[in-house]
């Protein structure tokens, strides 16, 4: 479809959706219409399937779950043309009409600055009139949780800690590439893995220049999750996202604009919101490390040695496309987690695990500058707060092992005695801030902390 035509579409919609116990697959229809006629998208997710069927009860509740997976997945496609109107297929209650209001537009907040469209930012869906009928109260709380796996250190933290508490996690990614494979391996516990296959229509009209951009994928990994858990009578689904990820990037027309908003405790306390209301579900999602900020979890990753052979946050590594083997050594994230961990292990460790030394190298100076808050504004990339990134070079100031680094003497100079004094008292390694963290669990995050 040209994309003159793309341009003038004006609803988004949701056709149908359906799941096929004997294979797991799920197929999420969508439809962008307009004057011009009607572009279609199927996306499919293959859930993995428990080793008995599901009850009616376990598929009716799983049902619940899919319908709002249906609608957030949709973010991929809305984007594509970013029309004025979204038509939710079903009526829905108030809390679920928030969270979907909320992705479409706080989740696309970084998708509509970048590419000029306030519209988006205002987007209302159109809801149909209706009731729909309580789900079933579905409790599932005391069971095994299910804990995300993004290959990452914070992930692997929270694993560490679940499994300190004995509380028996189970590691859980959707479309694991190797270095998630790796980890999971690393850790020695036995993972579920579902598996999701983004139209390849997009990739065909993203080539061909159609609107494009960030999505909140968090919530589509989320609630994939929660759908699992259901599936296989698993307990919550237990996230690793950290205090900062609430955080904005900037503000642009009065709205906040953060690109890790769903990972945000906002997202979360909307996401479980919707999950109550609309599948019953209590207590079904929360972030074990809500509470700590980005170095305080890597001062805690680097007790485990384990998986410093694969352990990898540099997004570069999860492209779907030309992905990277491991870090990238030139991104914000990398330059985030090494400037993090830095203060916590042995610098030859730490390069190992990098594979480079990226405080000896000059020509991330740059990079870090925006980091330290001294150029630009905190990068679009799940980053730390600019504060944790002083904390981290002054602790790094004081180590023999990196006082004479190129980077971090270039970077002590460029640091402002404003943010010197801002960060004396700082309150990076005291928890803190609103969390679910059901009290079972903040007992196992105790441990580590
Ligand atoms: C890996 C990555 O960072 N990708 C972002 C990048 O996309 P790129 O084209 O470089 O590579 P692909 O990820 O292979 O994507 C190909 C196209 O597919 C679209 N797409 C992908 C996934 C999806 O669920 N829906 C899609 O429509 C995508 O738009 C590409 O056209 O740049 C894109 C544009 O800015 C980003 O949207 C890609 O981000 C991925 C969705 C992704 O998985 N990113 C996470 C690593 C990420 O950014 N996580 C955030 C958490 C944000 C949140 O709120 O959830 C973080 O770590 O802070
Ligand atoms: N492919 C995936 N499948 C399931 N959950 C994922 C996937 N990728 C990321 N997540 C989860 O989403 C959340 C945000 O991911 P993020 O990449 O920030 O975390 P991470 O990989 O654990 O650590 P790091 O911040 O060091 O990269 C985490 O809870 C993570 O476990």
């Amino acid at each position: 479809m040209p994309n003159e035509q793309l341009r003038r579409m004006d609803a988004f919609t949701f056709p149908s959706y359906s799941i096929d116990f004997a294979t797991g697959e799920v197929l999420f229809d969508y439809a962008l219409t307009g004057p011009a006629g009607e572009q279609r998208f199927t996306e499919v997710i293959t859930l993995p399937l428990p080793a008995e069927p599901p009850s009616d009860e376990t598929v009716a509740t799983l049902n619940r779950v899919l319908e709002v997976l249906h609608l957030v997945a949709g973010v991929s496609y809305y984007k594509a043309a970013a029309p004025p109107r979204l038509v939710l297929p079903a009526p829905l209650g108030a809390a679920t009409v928030d969270y979907v209001t909320a992705v479409y537009t706080r989740g696309l907040a970084e998708y509509a600055y970048r590419n000029q469209l306030p519209h988006v930012l205002d987007l209302r869906p159109e809801v149909p009139a209706g009731t729909p009928v309580a789900p079933r109260v579905y409790d599932d709380s005391d069971r095994r949780p299910l804990s995300a796996v993004g290959g990452g250190k914070d992930s692997i933290v929270s694993l560490e800690a679940l499994r300190r508490a004995e509380l028996d996690p189970v590691p859980f990614s959707v479309n694991p590439n190797h270095v998630i494979v790796a980890v999971n391996e690393a850790s020695g516990l036995v993972p579920l893995a579902a598996r999701r296959r983004i139209d390849p229509v997009l990739f065909d009209l993203n080539a061909a220049g159609a609107l494009n951009g960030h999505i909140p994928v968090t919530a589509i990994n989320s609630l994939i999750a929660v759908a699992t858990a259901v599936l296989h009578g698993l307990g919550p689904v237990v996230m690793s996202n950290e205090r900062s990820a609430s955080d904005p990037n900037l503000v642009w027309n009065g709205h906040e604009i953060n690109h890790q908003w769903s990972k945000g405790v906002e997202a979360e306390g909307l996401l479980r919101a919707s999950l109550a209301e609309h599948a019953g579900l209590t207590d079904p999602y929360f972030s074990l490390l809500r509470s700590l900020s980005e170095l305080h979890i890597a001062r805690l990753f680097a007790e485990f040695t384990r998986y410093d052979d694969v352990v990898t946050s540099c997004n570069q590594a999860f492209k779907l496309r030309d992905a990277s083997e491991r870090w990238c050594r030139d991104c914000p994230k990398c330059r985030f987690v090494f400037l993090a961990m830095a203060p916590f292990m042995p610098r030859e460790r730490l390069v190992g695990i990098f594979g480079g030394d990226l405080l000896a190298d000059e020509s991330q100076i740059p990079g870090y500058r925006e980091l330290l808050g001294v150029d630009g504004h905190k990068p679009f990339e799940c980053v730390g707060e600019v504060e944790e990134s002083v904390v981290a070079l002054g602790l790094l100031a004081e180590q023999d092992q990196w006082r004479d680094a190129p980077v971090i003497q270039a970077l002590v100079d460029a640091v402002p005695e404003t943010a010197w004094s801002a960060v004396a008292n700082s309150d990076v390694f005291t928890p803190g801030g609103p969390n679910h963290i059901p009290p079972t669990y903040a007992k196992a995050l105790a441990t580590l902390t």
